[in-house]
C-alpha cells in the first residue's frame, strides 16, 4: 500500500522496452526515494505522445498490456503513474507540467529525466528547465547522463531498428534482457499436430507491437514459473495460408502437454532464417527439424 502523503521520486518518460538508459533513471529514483523517505515512481503515459503528436503509430517494444508489470519488475519502483496524453496534456506549458502535475498532484520530492527528455507544449522543457524548476519548488533533480554502448546511445528508437532488422542479439544487449512478446495461448487449426506432427502452441501478435521480420527464431519459452527452449515461427505460414494475422508460433522442444488459455511469455534469441513457402508438408518438416537442432546448439552454447 502506498501513502499518499510521502513525497515520491519520479522518473520521466515512456519508458518503452525498459531499457538499460530506463534502468539507470529507475535505479536512481529508487535511491533518491530512500533519501526523502518516500516513494519510487515512474511518471508516463497511456500512450506514445509521438502517436498524438505525429499521428503516427509507434511501434512499441512492451505490450500495453504488461506495462506496469513490466516497469515495475525490471525498473524495481514502488508505482507507475499513467498521465492521460490528450490534447490537453499536449498543450500544457511546460512549467505547469512540473509545478501543478508533478508536484501539485503527485508530489514530487525529486525528479528523474535523461539529458535528452523533453515535456510540455511543443517539448519545450528541457533538463536545463527542469534543474531551475526543481530549485525554485525546493526539490530534487537529477539529470542523468545518456548511457551508451560501444559509443551508441541506448533508445527504444534504435531498439526498434534493431528488431526490424531480425537483430535479436543486439536489441538484447541494449534492451539489457531479450525482446519478448507474451500472450495468452489460442487454438490453431491442429495442422502441427496432425499433419506435421509438430505441436505448436499460437500466439497472437499484439498488433501494437514491433514486428521482427517474419521467420524462425531461436527461442525461450517462460510458462506456470517454468522454462522451456523452443523453435518458433513468426509469421503467416504461406506453405497452409493465404493472408491473415500474423501468428507466433513456438515449438516447445522438451515439453508435452496442453498450454491452451495460458500466459506465456517467448523471449526471441537468434533470427535462424525466414518463413518460405514450401513445396510440401515435407520439405517443411525437413527445414523445422533443421530449426529444432540449430536451437537447440544455440542453446548449448
Ligand atoms: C520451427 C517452425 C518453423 C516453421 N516454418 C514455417 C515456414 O517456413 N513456412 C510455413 O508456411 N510455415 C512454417 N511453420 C508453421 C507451420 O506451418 C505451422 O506450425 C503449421 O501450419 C501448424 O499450424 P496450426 O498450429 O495452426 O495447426 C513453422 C513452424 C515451426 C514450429
Ligand atoms: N540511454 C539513456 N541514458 C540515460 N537516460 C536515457 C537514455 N535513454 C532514455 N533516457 C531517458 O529515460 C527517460 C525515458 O525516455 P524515453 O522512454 O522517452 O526514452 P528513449 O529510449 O530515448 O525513447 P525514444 O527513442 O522514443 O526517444 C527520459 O527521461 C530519457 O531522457
Amino acid at each position: 500500500m502506498i501513502e499518499v502523503t510521502k513525497p515520491r521520486a519520479i522518473a520521466l518518460g515512456y519508458f518503452d522496452g525498459v531499457h538499460l538508459g530506463h534502468r539507470a533513471l529507475m535505479q536512481r529514483a529508487v535511491e533518491r526515494a530512500k533519501q526523502i523517505g518516500g516513494t519510487s515512481a515512474v511518471f508516463t503515459f497511456d500512450v506514445h505522445p509521438d502517436s498524438v503528436v505525429m499521428g503516427r503509430q509507434v511501434p512499441l517494444l512492451t505490450a500495453n498490456a504488461y506495462r506496469t508489470e513490466e516497469i515495475k519488475k525490471l525498473g524495481g519502483v514502488d508505482e507507475v503513474i499513467f498521465g492521460h496524453f490528450d490534447h490537453e496534456m499536449q498543450h500544457m506549458d511546460w512549467r505547469d507540467f512540473i509545478h501543478k502535475l508533478l508536484i501539485g498532484r503527485f508530489n514530487a520530492g525529486w525528479i528523474i529525466s535523461g539529458r535528452n527528455n523533453r515535456f510540455g507544449y511543443k517539448g519545450q522543457g528541457n533538463a536545463e528547465g527542469m534543474a531551475i524548476e526543481c530549485e525554485k519548488a525546493g526539490i530534487g533533480y537529477d539529470c542523468i547522463e545518456d548511457v551508451k554502448i560501444g559509443g551508441i546511445v541506448v533508445s527504444s528508437t534504435y531498439i526498434r531498428q534493431l528488431i526490424s532488422q531480425g537483430d535479436m542479439e543486439g536489441a538484447a544487449k541494449f534492451l539489457g534482457h531479450p525482446y519478448t512478446v507474451s500472450g495468452i495461448v489460442e487454438h490453431g487449426r491442429r495442422v502441427g499436430t496432425s499433419v506435421l506432427q509438430v505441436p505448436t502452441v499460437n500466439l497472437r501478435l499484439p498488433t501494437e507491437m514491433a514486428l521482427p521480420p517474419y521467420g524462425v527464431y531461436a527461442t525461450r519459452v517462460l510458462v506456470d514459473g517454468q522454462s522451456y527452449i523452443a523453435a518458433t515461427n513468426i509469421g503467416v505460414k504461406p506453405t497452409f495460408l493465404d493472408g491473415g494475422a500474423p501468428t507466433i508460433e513456438p515449438h516447445l522442444l522438451d515439453f508435452a502437454g496442453d498450454l491452451y488459455g495460458k500466459m506465456i511469455h517467448v523471449e526471441l534469441h537468434k533470427f535462424l532464417r525466414p518463413e518460405m513457402q514450401f513445396e510440401s508438408v515435407e520439405a517443411l518438416k525437413t527445414a523445422i527439424e533443421e530449426n529444432v537442432q540449430q536451437t537447440r546448439d544455440f542453446f548449448a552454447e
